[in-house]
């Protein structure tokens, strides 16, 4: 196991004039054993960022240390890392024994410690009864159980997850997860989870690096990151539905956003704001509604069961006021 060091990493693509910026100067301490998730839109870097520290993709400028050493230049098959991908890349021709044992044969490791490996992880994986099939003879998530055993058999220092979980249906996608937390409690080897999923994001993290355009917006823990977003950008895009974002709030302040979660407003009879409700969503436990104060979008969230509002009627409303969130018109950060 080892810790990850992250101090002013850049990376651009192409040379000289035509060089493509995409990383900006990244710095993250990342502790012995952690389970980090990398979460940002599309585009914004989490591949490329994994992918240095993978040893696939040069760094441009800054420095990368694992545990103590620095391993910029180091090839990938020595940096003591596991990668595990969304597309599995498994062998079809092989059985999934051979394909949890593959790199290891590679590695001259003898036959019967390969066994002893296989088939520790394949017990934690509860794959062992399905060793003698091929992959193709087997579901989705069995594969990506697979693709991880053959991660886990190498005892590396380090895990990287490349959203690993993208190819599976919602209901699988939430059993995996479930199993990943098992294997790093059980494991504790250090954990690099890329995901552009906030909810996949939020339920992983132990503490989570919220990306935007190449830089960190925030690194945190996702109680953190959901009760004190450091941005506006972190405050609509961790949370479903986002934080309501108002520039002219009822008694806000120039130069200021406001910012309040749907959950975080009351519905009530007198004073508040006045809300025109124009659309009303229920998802089961809860009801949305969508609608307006003094022309800026607002989204309530009320129980189901309690009563509310119809389209078309002005309802009022009343912010938490200890949930309130400040942020700069100019700079987008927390105030
Ligand atoms: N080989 C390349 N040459 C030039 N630009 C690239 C190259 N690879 C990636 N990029 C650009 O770098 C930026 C970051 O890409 P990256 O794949 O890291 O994003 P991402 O956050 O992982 O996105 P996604 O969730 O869509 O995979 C994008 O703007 C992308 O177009």
């Amino acid at each position: 196991m080892a810790s990850i060091s992250l101090k002013n990493i850049v990376k651009r693509y192409g040379s000289g004039k035509s060089a493509v910026p995409v990383i900006h100067g990244v710095n993250a301490e990342i502790g012995d054993g952690e389970f980090i998730v990398l979460v940002g839109p599309s585009g914004c870097g989490k591949s490329t960022l994994l992918r240095m520290i993978a040893g696939l993709e040069e760094i441009t400028g800054g420095d990368l240390f694992i545990g103590d050493k620095r391993v910029n230049g180091l090839e990938p098959a020595r940096r003591n890392i596991a990668m595990v991908f969304q597309n599995y890349a498994l062998y079809p021709h092989m059985s999934n024994y051979e394909n949890m044992a593959y790199g290891l044969k590679l590695a001259k490791v003898p036959k019967d410690e390969i066994k002893r490996r296989v088939d520790k992880a394949a017990k934690i994986l509860e794959l062992s009864h399905l060793l003698e099939r091929k992959p193709r003879e087997l579901s989705g998530g069995q594969r990506q159980r697979v693709a991880m055993g053959r991660a886990i058999v190498r005892e590396p220092q380090v895990f990287l997850f490349d959203e690993p979980l993208s190819n599976l249906d919602a209901k699988l996608r939430g059993q995996t997860r479930i199993e990943i937390q098992k294997l790093h409690a059980e494991l504790g080897i250090t954990s690099l989870f890329v995901t552009h999923d906030q909810v996949e994001a939020m339920t992983l993290a132990q503490r989570m690096i919220v990306m935007n355009a190449g830089n960190v917006e925030q690194f945190g823990t996702p109680e953190e990151v959901y009760h004190a977003p450091a941005s506006t950008f972190v405050a609509g895009f961790i949370g479903s539905p986002p934080m309501n974002l108002l520039k002219n709030a009822p008694g806000g302040q120039a130069g200021r956003i406001l910012g309040i979660r749907p959950e975080h407003i009351d519905l009530c009879d007198g004073g508040g704001w006045p809300f025109q409700v124009e659309t009303v969503e229920l998802l089961g436990a809860e009801r949305l509604l969508y609608g307006k104060v003094g022309g800026e979008d607002v989204t309530v969230r009320v129980e189901e069961g309690n009563a509310y509002p119809r389209p078309g009627e002005t309802a009022r409303i009343l912010p938490r006021e200890d949930r309130l969130h400040w942020f700069s018109q100019e700079t987008g950060k927390r105030i």
